[in-house]
C-alpha cells in the first residue's frame, strides 16, 4: 500500500477527471472525491452521490479478453483519481476482493435454454450477488482507514460505524465483508421474521465483535428508513462518522457495473456464430433497490451495446407501475380482488402496502437507487433547454428533490414529463412477476433443462421468456438476453422446495445444499430487538460502540 499519496478526505481537485468528482443527486453538494463518497456513504442534504459525468469507455472492445479482475480495474479506474488509489493499490484491492470467489470467472455466464443466458453472481462467501460489490467495499474502507488512522492511537482513530438495512443479502454480504476488520463496527438493520431462515443464521452466526444484528419490528422499508434518519442526525454522524454498505453507497453500483461487461464478453465466447462485437444484448435484472440494474445503466451509458434493461419486479411492483404510467407512488392504487382491484393471488400484503412474497429481498416499497436514474433523466430534460451544463445540473437536483419530498409527503409523484417518460423507456422495459409465476418458471426450468433457480432470478428469468416471446412476434428472431441469477436456490428453501415438491428426482438437500449451509442452523447466535424507533436504534449503536470501545481498551 503506498503512502497517504492524497490528504486526508480531500475534496477532489485538479487531478480528478469529471468522472472522477461527485455531486448529490439533491443538488446542495458537488466536489467530492471518490474517498470521500464511500466514506459518507450519503449526501448531507439527503441525496444520493453520483459521478459529475460518465465517462465513454472508448477503448471497450480491446477488454474482451481480459480477466474479470482486469476488467475491473480497468472500468474502476475511470470513476477513480490516481491520486486518490494508486494503480498498483486498487489492483491490489480488487485481486483480494475477487480472490473470495469459488469460481474462477467470479461472475460466469451459462446458457439456460435457447438465446437465454444466465449470469451467475452468487459464487462469493455468502451465495448473493452482494458479495461483489461487498468484497470489494470492504476492502476499500479498510484501506481508506489505514491511511487516516497512521500514527493515531485509541479514541482518536477514524472509527466508521456502518449502519445498514437489508432483507437479508446485503446484511450478511456486508457483515462478511467487514467481520473482522479494524476501525469498523457493523450494524445490520432487518425486519424481524421477514428474512429467509438461511439469511438470519448467515447473518446471526457471525461472532466477531465488531458484528451487531439488529432484527426490528416492522419491515424492509421501515428499516431503511431508520438507516436515513440516523444519517440525517447530525449528532450521531459526527460522534459515530456513519458509513453506507446498502446500494446508496456508490461504490456498490460501481463495482457491479463490471459484470455487465464480462457477462457480454463471455456471450461473445460462447456464441461465436450468432452473436458479434458490437451486437445489442438485453438484460433482465430482477429488482428491488434498483442498484443492480443501475449498474447495468451505467455500463449501458459508458458504451456497451445494451438494448434494453428489463425491470423484473415482483408484486412489489412500484418500478413496474412508474413505467406503465409515469406516477411513482408507495401504494399500490389497486386493492384486493374482493374490491374489483388488480390484486393477485391471494398474496398476503401488510397494512403498510408491502407484500410478503416468494421473493422477499425485493419486497420493498421504495426503490432508493431510483432517485439516481432520476437524477439523470431530469438532467437530460434540462439539458434540452440550451442553457449551460452548470444550469442544468442545478436544474436536475431542484427537480430531483422536489420529487422526493412529494414522494415523502404526499407519497407519490408524477406523472412526469412525457419526454421524461420517455427518455426512461428508451433504455428500459418493465415486467411484473406474480408468485404464482415465479413458482412455475422454477418448475417449468427444472423440468425443462434441469436447472434450479432461486425465486428472484425466477422472477428475472420469466421477465427475459416474455421480452424474448415479444421480439419474437415483433422482430421475427430471438435475441440472445442474459438474465441476472442474483442468488442460490438454497438461500430461498422454501420456495423452491414449494415449487419443486411433486418432482419425482428432485432432492433439495442432493441438488441444491451447499456444504457450507450444513450445520448453519446449530451455531451459536447473536441478534439484538430493536423497536421500529430510529432514536432507540440511535440508543442501541451508541451503547454497542462504546462496549467495543472499552473491550478495545480505548
Ligand atoms: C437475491 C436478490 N435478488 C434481487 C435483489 C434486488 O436487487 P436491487 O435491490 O439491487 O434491485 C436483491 C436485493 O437487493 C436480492 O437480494
Ligand atoms: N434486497 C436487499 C435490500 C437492500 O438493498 P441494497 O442493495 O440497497 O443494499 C437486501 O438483500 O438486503
Amino acid at each position: 500500500m503506498s503512502n497517504g499519496v492524497v490528504a486526508n478526505g480531500a475534496s477532489a481537485d485538479q487531478t480528478h477527471t469529471a468522472s472522477q468528482r461527485y455531486l448529490s443527486t439533491r443538488g446542495e453538494d458537488s466536489g467530492f472525491s471518490f474517498e470521500e463518497v464511500v466514506l459518507k456513504g450519503l449526501a448531507s442534504d439527503g441525496g444520493l452521490y453520483i459521478p459529475e459525468a460518465i465517462p465513454s469507455a472508448e477503448n471497450w472492445e480491446s477488454w474482451k479478453d481480459l480477466s474479470f479482475t482486469d476488467l475491473a480495474f480497468n472500468i474502476i479506474s475511470l470513476f477513480v483519481s490516481p491520486s486518490e488509489i494508486p494503480s498498483e493499490d486498487l489492483k491490489e484491492i480488487i485481486n483480494r476482493s475477487y480472490a473470495t470467489f469459488r469460481a474462477d470467472e467470479v461472475t460466469p455466464l451459462v446458457n439456460l435454454q435457447g438465446e437465454v443466458h444466465l449470469l451467475e453472481l452468487f459464487h462469493g462467501p455468502t451465495f448473493a450477488f452482494k458479495d461483489v460489490a461487498l468484497q470489494f467495499l470492504g476492502n476499500l474502507f479498510e484501506y481508506f482507514l489505514v491511511r487516516r488512522n497512521e500514527g493515531k492511537t485509541g479514541r482518536d482513530r477514524y472509527h466508521l460505524t456502518v449502519v445498514g438495512a437489508t432483507s437479508g443479502d446485503t446484511g450478511s454480504a456486508a457483515i462478511y465483508g467487514l467481520r473482522g476488520k479494524k476501525d469498523v463496527s457493523v450494524f445490520m438493520l432487518h425486519p424481524k421474521g421477514r428474512v429467509s431462515p438461511v439469511q438470519e443464521q448467515q447473518m446471526t452466526t457471525v461472532l466477531d465483535a465488531n458484528v451487531h444484528n439488529l432484527a426490528v419490528t416492522g419491515n424492509f422499508d421501515n428499516c431503511q428508513d431508520i438507516v436515513k434518519a440516523l444519517f440525517a442526525d447530525p449528532e450521531i454522524n459526527s460522534t459515530h462518522k456513519l458509513g453506507a454498505v446498502n446500494s446508496i453507497n456508490w461504490a456498490r453500483i460501481l463495482a457491479q457495473t463490471v459484470y455487465y461487461f464480462h457477462a457480454y464478453f463471455s456471450l461473445l465466447r460462447q456464441q461465436p456464430s450468432t452473436f458479434k462485437l458490437g451486437d445489442k444484448v438485453r438484460f433482465a435484472v430482477p429488482s428491488g433497490n434498483f442498484g443492480d440494474i443501475l449498474a447495468g445503466y451505467f455500463a449501458l451509458r459508458m458504451g456497451l451495446p445494451v438494448d434494453k434493461l428489463v425491470i423484473a419486479t415482483n408484486e412489489n411492483d412500484i418500478l413496474d407501475r412508474f413505467f406503465k404510467t409515469g406516477r411513482y407512488e408507495k401504494k399500490p392504487t389497486y386493492g384486493s380482488k374482493a374490491e374489483g382491484g388488480l390484486e393477485q393471488d391471494g398474496v398476503k400484503a401488510h397494512e403498510d402496502g408491502v407484500k410478503e412474497t416468494l421473493s422477499p429481498a425485493m419486497d420493498i416499497l421504495v426503490s432508493s437507487n431510483f432517485e439516481r436514474l432520476l437524477w439523470f433523466l431530469a438532467y437530460q430534460f434540462a439539458s434540452s433547454a440550451g442553457m449551460d451544463d452548470e444550469w442544468n445540473k442545478k436544474q436536475a437536483g431542484q427537480e430531483v428533490s422536489s420529487w422526493l419530498s412529494d414522494l415523502k409527503n404526499k407519497g407519490g409523484f408524477g406523472p412526469v414529463y412525457k419526454d421524461v417518460l420517455e427518455a426512461a423507456r428508451k433504455n428500459f422495459e418493465s415486467e411484473r412477476v406474480s408468485d404464482q409465476e415465479t413458482l412455475d418458471t422454477i418448475k417449468a426450468l427444472y423440468k425443462e433443462v434441469g436447472y434450479v433457480l432461486d425465486p428472484h432470478t425466477a422472477v428475472g428469468v420469466e421477465a427475459a421468456r416474455r421480452t424474448q416471446k415479444r421480439a419474437l412476434a415483433e422482430e421475427g428472431a430471438a435475441k440472445h438476453i442474459i438474465s441476472l441469477s442474483t442468488a442460490h436456490p438454497a438461500k430461498f428453501a422454501s420456495a423452491v422446495e414449494l415449487a419443486l415438491k411433486e418432482e419425482p428426482e428432485f432432492n433439495f438437500q442432493e441438488n441444491v445444499l451447499p456444504p457450507e449451509f450444513v450445520g448453519l442452523d446449530k451455531k451459536e447466535k447473536r441478534v439484538s430487538d430493536v423497536a421500529n424507533d430510529w432514536k432507540a436504534v440511535r440508543d442501541v449503536v451508541r451503547q454497542q460502540v462504546e462496549e467495543e470501545f472499552k473491550a478495545l481498551g480505548y
